[in-house]
């Protein structure tokens, strides 16, 4: 039976966010991690998601916050092992992503060979725009990507340049990790990574499709 839930607020399914990282050579070089062989995942809880008109918050141990503009795939019928031919009828749409980063901590953890949790998983480090039905874009694997830290443009990519295409990711997930409708994918950054502070302000958006603005701010 279909689904009643609305996937326009697909943020408070509470599902999967699945990360894919160094998915843009030209970013692995800039963080100077090898291009990979093999896309490289970790997780983020529903708990990270924050949408316009809440600001994202520093963790309180970090010194060292992170932009990532990331596309973002929503899924709108499940599956384990989907075939790379049958992806794109298993999205719903899109969405325009932040993957906040504290590197600070995760130079620490790669040092240490330990997990990213804290680097990547904290509450906020998943800004997301509006839902961006499928049909608003022909071809994800072709979209200007964008991001600025107080009106100054740090990173611009197009989604033509990852390694690993959106169907290839869907299948190569699905078959480790059962996708579920509601489950978001974020396809990785492109180079321009840096730093934000409290008080400043972060827009981004998917040329021509749509934007989105963010503060940022610290616990008192
Ligand atoms: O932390 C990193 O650089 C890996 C990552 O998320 C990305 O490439 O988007
Ligand atoms: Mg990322």
């Amino acid at each position: 039976m279909a689904s009643t839930r609305n996937l326009n607020r697909f943020w408070e399914w509470g599902r999967k966010i699945i990360c894919v990282g160094r998915n843009y050579a030209d970013h692995a070089k800039e963080l100077k991690n090898a291009v990979p062989a093999e896309p490289v995942l970790f997780l983020k809880p529903p708990s990270a998601y924050v949408t316009e008109g809440s600001s994202i918050m520093v963790p309180f141990y970090s010194h060292n916050l992170h932009h990532e503009v990331e596309l973002g795939v929503v899924i709108g019928k499940g599956g384990t092992a989907i075939p790379q031919k049958a992806a794109m009828d298993h999205i719903a749409g899109y969405a325009l992503c932040l993957d906040m980063t504290a590197r600070d901590v995760q130079d620490e953890c790669k040092t240490k060979g330990l997990p990213w949790t804290l680097a990547k998983a904290f509450n906020t480090s998943c800004p997301v725009s509006e839902f961006i039905p499928k049909e608003k874009i022909a071809d994800p694997g072709n979209v200007k990507i964008w991001l600025k830290v107080n009106d100054q443009l740090r990173q611009e990519g197009n989604t033509s340049q990852m390694i690993f295409s959106i169907p290839f990711l869907i299948s190569y997930i699905s078959e480790i990790i059962t996708l579920e409708e509601g489950d978001l994918i974020l396809t990785g950054t492109p180079k321009g990574v840096s730093s934000v502070q409290e008080h400043d302000e972060l827009q981004a958006g998917i040329e021509g499709i749509v934007s989105m603005k963010f503060r940022v701010d610290r616990p008192q």
